[in-house]
Formats: structure tokens, sequence, C-alpha cells
């Protein structure tokens, strides 16, 4: 049995780092990822160049010393989103990729795309920059029910944008079904797809099952069993068009906890201990490295990390608090259900 591999610093390609006081708290939790794409979902959100540099260096001065994370900025796709502007923010190095939230799918959704005819002059002009666009897929259709957004946000919108703009480098970002393992598989080398760690290990009976449990609810929403087998065998497959995105976006307990709670999990600090458990289930640790480390670098067009870090199977588990603490508010951390042997190190 294998009890210690060493790949290259992980990428982690879909983050939320939020702002303030959340900032603060959550940042060292992916300092030890080599990149990270983060989302630009903050209230307001992120539209232009100059907001994205702003917030990098918030980013930066939130990171403790010494951390290895590069973040990568996005833009907050909008209907009125200048395509000069973009091309600027890109040309000047600011930012790395464009958002968009059709509006009203998610967490701070509000000021997404209601039309996605409105920002054909901005995706052909990303084309052309080649520019990758970072999809969140489902429809807000209310007549679609939930468990179905994602695969007819495919047939719907993410297919015909394609072919109407070719070229465009696409992220389908936290795929949660079958329909969209499939629909990744149909692409070229200008289409990737992040899988989450947490869309890895629960289906929806963890949210609805017995009782109902907020911290397993996200956006997309997990899925059947079988679409869960799907994105296990997508992400263990080495395939380079599939690479980590955690998609870790903290939310107080507070706003968790409602009648009416908020989506997202918080997964960044014991992501790479849970990815370590679900790819050796799957004989899959040498495949590893692959969706970690040098697929999304690949997909990007940037090289992968040149330092490595080390994961080792210990006897003991990885002791992850349950929670932590973000200014006044507490930010509980995903349970994966099973105990962590996989320690993550420095190599
Ligand atoms: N994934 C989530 O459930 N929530 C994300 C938004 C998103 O990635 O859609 C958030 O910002 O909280
Ligand atoms: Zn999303
Ligand atoms: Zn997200």
């Amino acid at each position: 049995m294998t009890d210690s591999i060493t790949i290259r610093r992980p990428d982690d390609w879909h983050l939320h780092l939020r702002d303030g006081a959340m900032l603060s708290a959550v940042a060292r939790h992916s300092a030890g990822f080599g990149r990270a794409i983060v989302m630009p979902n903050l209230v307001p959100p992120v539209v232009t160049g100059a907001q994205a540099a702003a917030y990098r260096d918030r980013i930066m001065a939130a990171l403790p010393q010494g951390a290895a994370l590069r973040p990568q900025m996005t833009l907050y796709l909008t209907d009125t989103t200048d395509p000069a502007d973009v091309i600027a923010a890109h040309r000047d190095g600011i930012i790395r990729a464009v958002k968009l939230y059709p509006a009203g799918a998610t967490t701070n959704s509000a000021s997404g795309v209601t039309d996605m005819g409105r920002v054909r002059p901005v995706l052909e002009a990303m084309a052309e920059a080649e520019i990758p666009l970072c999809v969140h897929g489902e429809v807000t259709d209310p007549q679609v029910d939930i468990f179905d957004r994602e695969a007819v946000f495919i047939d719907r919108v993410l297919d015909p944008v394609r072919r109407a703009t070719p070229g465009l480098r696409v992220v389908m970002e936290h795929i949660t079904t079958a329909d969209g393992v499939a629909y990744a598989r149909s692409g070229g080398d200008d289409l990737g797809a992040t899988i989450t760690t947490h869309h890895l290990v629960i289906n929806r009976n963890a949210i609805l099952a017995g009782g109902i449990r907020p911290h397993y609810y996200c956006l997309p929403v997990a899925k059947r069993e079988t679409h869960r087998l799907a994105l296990r065998e997508a992400a263990t497959s080495g395939e380079a068009r599939f690479f980590l995105g955690t998609d870790s976006a903290p939310h107080p307990d507070r706003d968790k906890l409602q009648p009416c709670g908020c989506a997202g999990c918080f997964t960044a600090p014991n992501t790479m201990s849970i990815l370590a458990h679900v790819f050796e289930e799957e004989d899959a640790l040498d495949r590893l490295e692959a969706f970690t480390s040098l697929n999304g670098a690949s997909f990007y067009g940037m090289p992968p990390n040149e330092d490595r870090v080390r994961l080792t199977r210990r006897n003991t588990p990885a002791a992850y608090p349950a929670q932590i603490a973000a200014g006044d508010e507490s930010v509980t951390l995903f349970d994966p259900g099973f105990p962590l042997f996989w320690h993550l190190e420095d190599a």
C-alpha cells in the first residue's frame, strides 16, 4: 500500500476568498495552493480591471508571509461589460479570466447576465484574445427543476454560445452531473471543466436524508449517486479537460443556518486530504497530480508549479477544526464524513 506521494504543488481553479474579515480568516487556508482563480462575486462584484487589481492587493495583504498562493483575478461579466475594458485588463496582466453568472443563479449573482445576446461583443473579443470564460452553468428558469438546471443549461445556453463563438475558451465550473462530464468530453482543448472536492464525496442524500443539513447545501446542488460516480470517474481519469476547482465558498454559519440558508461549502482547509482519500479509493493516486497540479495549468496556458507537496497516510487522522473564526462569525468546514488519514506537507 502506498503511504506517501509527492506531487507538484496543487492549484485551485475556482475559489471564493471573499473580502474584509472573512478574507482575513480564510486566505491562509488556501495559501498552500500555487495559483487560484479567484471568483469576483463580491458585494458589489468585481467588474473593472481597477477593482480586480485592488482586490488582488487586499488578498496579498491577507496572506501569511511565505504563502505560495498567486491569486489569478477574474472579472464579473454583466449585461453592460465593455469589451475594451476586458481586453485592457487582460493585456495589463490584471485578469486571467471572465466569470459568467446567469443573473440569479447563485450567491451574489444579482448583477449577472440576463440575456446572452447582450454579451455577444464581449464573448467575441474574448475569443479573439483567448481569454477564458468561466461559467456557472445553471439556468434560472423557475419552470426547470433545480436538479435539472445544469443539464438544461448545457442544451439551452452553453452549446449555442459555444457554436456561435468559435475559439471561445470555456471552463464549465463545478460540474455536478454525468451530462456535464459528457458535454465536457464532447469539446476540444478549448473546453475544460472543474470538479469540486465536495461533489466527489456527497450526493443529494447528504443534504436531505434523515434531516436537512445546510452545510452540505451548495450550488449547483449535489445530485443523485449516479452523477457523483460519473464525477469520480472523470476526476480520476487523468484526462486533461478535468481539473480541481474547489469552489471553497465560506459563509458565516449564521447565514447558512437560516430558514433560507445560503449556498456554499468551505473546503479549502481539508481539500487535499479528502482528495487523496478519494483517489486512493478509486485506485488512482497516480492520477491525483494530473487533476490537482497539471491539467488546470495546461488549460490556462501556464507552466505547472515547480515545487512539490507530499501527502502521507498516517495512522492518526489529520486534525481539522470543525469551525474557524472569521471576525465575530464562525465558518464550518466541510465534513466529508470519514476520517482523513492523508496529511499534507511541503515536500
Ligand atoms: N457554490 C456555491 O454554492 N456558492 C458560491 C457561488 C458559486 O460558486 O456558485 C458562493 O459564492 O457562495
Ligand atoms: Zn457557481
Ligand atoms: Zn463558486
